[in-house]
């Protein structure tokens, strides 16, 4: 058995410490080379404490400072600071695989350069994919990098389709992906309901336990917006060909329909070690520590269509898919400040989609030529969509 010498972007996560708990249960098959975060300096010490890496990285450098003074006495542990750290460790020839687990665009400099130098990369970070789209895939094809999707859907999918046709779907005689959805812990609110609902009940997901920003797109149905980009791009398929079936049990994690009728489906518990011991070991598997499946006590699956009247969302993501060139990072920077601003209490959950909408027309689409194109109309889309709820809550 070889081992895996790993760095954890964005280990203090909700993804973050699924992987570490997966790779606590391996000790001789996984190393930790280098663990990140951003600001939670405590938790990235106990954890440095713990696994030993090479590498602590605080994109924060005044919590670099505090982290290597609480590390003085762990010299094991060499601490760096900022977006040129996490590059550093995303990139190291010592680690040969790289957990992508950063929420949002502050993700995408450190995962293209751990895709640059051609790792195992394990994407979770979906935002990275939905900006940056053809470049990202065009650059994972150019370095020859290895990328297994993290994200529980696509890896059901991915574990559904033949391993040596992913980016051929056709060939392998795919005629649809059934892309489900929960429904969020709003699925059977009003429209009325939902001017009024708050931050926590938002981030209470009837079924996963996860970071705030993906609760709340999971709430408003972005996040199914962003994973249907996300399932175009990994699965080289067009939107016509993924349908989104709201599934309340989440258990089914998405299916892939065959030409000759079969619906091969991945199911399990909802629990993200399986998707992430999936990545880690693949093509092997290991043991996850997820409680095995009991189909007696669940009972019934049940599926509905998406409601695109209350959840505007999943539409704009459509969308911006089909307009293309920037359109998607622009759809993703002002949900991110939308979703920001929903949880600092100063934007009404339901005025999400009315942030982002308006961004999207109030920014002219460009051509996609270049990350560089990407940064400048993140940047832009986000003081637009500042702009905007400015307008809205005068
Ligand atoms: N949670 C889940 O079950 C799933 C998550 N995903 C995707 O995985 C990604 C991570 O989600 P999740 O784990 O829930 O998120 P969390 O909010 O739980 O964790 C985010 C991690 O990123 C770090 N981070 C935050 N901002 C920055 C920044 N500006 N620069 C560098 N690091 C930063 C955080 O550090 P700190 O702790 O210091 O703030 C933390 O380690 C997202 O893209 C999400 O969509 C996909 C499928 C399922
Ligand atoms: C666990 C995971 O992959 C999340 O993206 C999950 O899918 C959120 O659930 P819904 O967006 O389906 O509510
Ligand atoms: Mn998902």
């Amino acid at each position: 058995m070889v081992t895996r010498h790993i760095s954890i972007l964005g280990a203090t996560g909700s993804i973050g410490l699924s992987t570490l708990d997966v790779i606590r249960r391996h000790p001789g098959r996984f190393s930790v080379y280098a663990l990140t975060a951003s600001t939670r300096v405590e938790e990235l010490a106990v954890l440095c404490r713990e696994f030993r890496p090479r590498f602590a990285v605080m994109a924060d450098p005044e919590a670099a400072r505090k982290l290597a003074g609480l590390l003085s006495d762990v010299p094991d542990t060499r601490v760096l600071g900022g977006m040129e750290g996490l590059c550093e460790v995303a990139s190291a020839p010592e680690a040969d695989t790289v957990m992508a687990a950063i929420v949002g665009a502050a993700g995408l400099s450190p995962t293209l350069a751990a895709v640059r130098s051609g790792k195992r990369v394990l994407l979770a970070n979906k935002e990275a994919l939905v900006m940056s789209g053809k470049l990202f895939m065009d650059a994972v094809a150019e370095a020859g990098a290895e990328l297994l999707p993290i994200d529980s859907e696509h890896n059901a999918i991915f574990q559904c389709m033949p391993a040596d046709k992913i980016r051929d779907p056709e060939a392998a005689g795919i005629t649809r992906i059934l892309l489900t959805a929960s429904g969020g812990p709003f699925r059977e609110h009003t429209a009325e309901d939902l001017r009024t609902v708050t931050p926590s009940q938002a981030c209470a997901h009837p079924n996963w336990s996860m970071g705030q920003k993906i609760s709340v797109d999971s709430a408003t149905l972005m996040n199914k917006g962003l994973e249907l980009i996300e399932a175009c791009w990994l699965f080289n398929t067009t939107p016509e060909r993924v349908e989104v079936h709201v599934h309340p049990e989440s258990i089914i994690h998405s299916m892939v329909e065959y030409a000759d009728g079969s619906v091969l489906a991945q199911l399990g518990s909802p629990d993200m070690r399986t998707p992430i011991a999936n990545g880690l070991a693949w093509p092997e598997r290991i043991d996850a520590g997820v409680a095995p499946l009991d189909l007696f006590t669940i009972g019934r699956f049940h599926f509905e269509r998406p409601d695109l009247v209350r959840f505007p969302c999943l539409r704009l993501a459509a969308e911006a898919f089909e307009a293309g060139g920037t359109a998607p990072a622009v759809l993703n920077a002002a949900n991110e400040v939308a979703v920001a601003a929903f949880l600092e209490g100063n934007l009404c959950f339901a005025d999400i989609p009315v942030i982002i909408e308006r961004t999207l027309v109030a920014t002219p689409v460009e051509a996609a030529d270049s990350f560089d194109v990407i940064f400048a109309k993140d940047t832009e889309a986000r003081a637009r969509a500042r702009e905007q709820i400015g307008l809205l809550t005068v």
